[in-house]
């Protein structure tokens, strides 16, 4: 069971922030820099301390690269002066500091490891897809990704002090007749790792052997209650995307006391241009083929990132092969859409109608004014389209009884926000992360928009047709 950071705080110093203004004005103009001379060592009495306690526990069991100082012990004593503020916005706007760093580095890795693998999908065979349960197709790069954001979280936070919620379990890939999976997923996870000082990680001392891949996997339980702050990570969200060579997502989030505190998107196929996403991304490989990237290249994908209470969303172009992350990696901001005319306004919605009611959407799409065709992408790359304010508004309408998982919407709800957006349920509430694998009390439907003027329109067409719809009666998604 993770230690409880509340525990650690009694042990722990705590420091208060001196010089508010520089700060602000640094944070603007420096964003990512982590050292400030104008933070002093106080003893200072609020309970968001509980952030430092990972901070510092985690200094001593770090094995992140050596060339990476920031993450030594004297800067992250810096780092832990940072969030203590006014209130709960301002501390979480400067606190996670480290985590976050780790959770990006960590996402770009694992975009790095799944554009391996999609494509080798793409380009041999589909043995490489596998199905679970319930149909839908489990890849290489679910369990490859799960293994190593659960092993890098643990070796650079301190495993006592990461608890970890994530989509795929080990049952299948434990069975007999999987042997050659797991040894697919073995090598993956090792290849993937011996790359680890590209993303300012140090790689394990040997290579992991199945026994230890199969335990980072299972470590990130989805059925054992969650501690009070615990991380959700989907390792490929829209697999169905993924093995069809189109958008998917991985997507890592830090949730304390149900809040969503950090969301990172890595959106290895977001194309350079916004257009390309409704064409099928065959298309935009071909394209992009044509035109090699450069470094630093913006020309696919990216890895989009926030965290609560900072008002700022950033986006980072993916690692080159063979290339090094030196953070910030050519950051840049993200603002949602400006474009509140529905005319003028793009909605966005998931491909497979079992998943999201195309029919419901449509009608309130018209009823809003919303002229354009709706933009049908995978996965949580949706909620990246509004946060780069490439559309205007998200939809999704399940079907009656099925249950919105976390991992599918935390890391992007909180991107969403801070890049100025909205996103609500379809009642006009937020969406509620405090009950552990499922979101709670989801009232019919998730609404992300640019703008509250388009929000509040949307909710309230969906009030105005929801009963006169038969999606109120039974199935929604049709
Ligand atoms: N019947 C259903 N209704 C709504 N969402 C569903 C669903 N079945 C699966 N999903 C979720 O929808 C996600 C894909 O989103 P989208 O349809 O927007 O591409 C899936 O993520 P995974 O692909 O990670 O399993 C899954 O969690
Ligand atoms: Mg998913």
């Amino acid at each position: 069971m993770p230690l409880n950071c509340w525990s650690l705080a009694s042990r722990a110093p705590r420091f208060q922030f001196l010089g508010q203004t520089t700060d602000t004005l640094r944070h603007r103009r420096y964003p990512h820099t982590q050292f400030n001379p104008c933070y002093r060592f106080m003893p200072k009495t609020t309970h968001h301390h509980q952030s430092y306690c990972s901070l510092h526990s985690s200094v001593s069991t770090s094995k992140l690269g050596q060339d990476q100082g920031r993450f030594s012990s004297s800067t992250t004593m810096e780092n832990g002066g940072h969030y203590l503020r006014n209130g709960f916005q301002a501390a979480t706007g400067e606190s996670y500091t480290k985590e976050l760093e780790v959770a990006v580095r960590a996402v770009q890795m694992a975009c790095s490891l799944c554009q391996k693998v999609q494509q080798k999908l793409i380009s041999k065979s589909q043995d490489q897809v596998q199905a679970k349960e319930d149909n839908s197709p489990v890849t290489v790069a679910d369990w490859s990704v799960q293994a190593i954001v659960s092993w890098i979280l643990c070796e650079t936070l301190g495993r006592s002090n990461v608890s970890i919620i994530a989509e795929e379990d080990v049952q299948s890939l434990s069975k007999t007749r999987a042997a050659g999976l797991l040894e697919t997923v073995v090598q993956t996870v090792n290849s993937c790792l011996a790359e680890a000082p590209l993303f300012g990680f140090q790689p394990p001392e040997a290579p992991l052997d199945a026994l230890q891949v199969l335990e980072a996997i299972s470590r990130c339980s989805s059925t054992m209650p969650p501690s009070s702050k615990f991380w959700a990570l989907d390792p490929v969200d829209g697999t169905l995307g993924f093995v069809r060579g189109d958008q998917y997502a991985v997507a890592l989030s830090l949730i304390d006391h149900g809040e969503v505190v950090l969301g990172v998107l890595g959106c290895p196929n977001y194309p350079m241009r916004k257009e390309w996403l409704s064409y099928h991304h065959r298309y935009h490989r071909i394209v992009s083929r044509l035109t090699p990237p450069a470094e630093d290249s913006w020309d696919k994908g990216c890895v989009i990132y926030a965290r609560k209470g900072s008002g700022e969303a950033w986006m980072q172009p993916l690692v080159q092969e063979g290339k090094k992350l030196v953070w910030p990696n050519s950051a840049r901001r993200v603002r949602v859409s400006a474009v509140d005319n529905p005319e003028m306004a793009t909605f966005c919605e998931p491909v497979e109608k079992a998943n999201s009611s195309h029919s419901f959407t449509a009608g309130l799409a018209h009823s809003v004014g919303l002229r354009k065709q709706p933009l049908r992408v995978y996965s949580m790359v949706k909620y990246a389209t509004i946060a780069r304010g490439d559309a205007e508004v998200f939809m999704k309408f399940a079907r009656t009884g099925y249950k919105e998982k976390i991992w599918d919407h935390a890391a992007g709800v909180v991107i969403v926000q801070e890049a100025g957006g909205v996103v609500t349920d379809a009642g006009g509430r937020p969406l509620d992360f405090s009950g552990g694998l499922y979101l709670q009390g989801l009232d019919r439907g998730i609404i992300a928009s640019a703008g509250a003027e388009l929000h509040e329109r949307i909710i309230k067409a969906v009030d105005a047709s929801w009963n006169s719809s038969s999606l109120g009666e039974g199935e929604k998604a049709s």
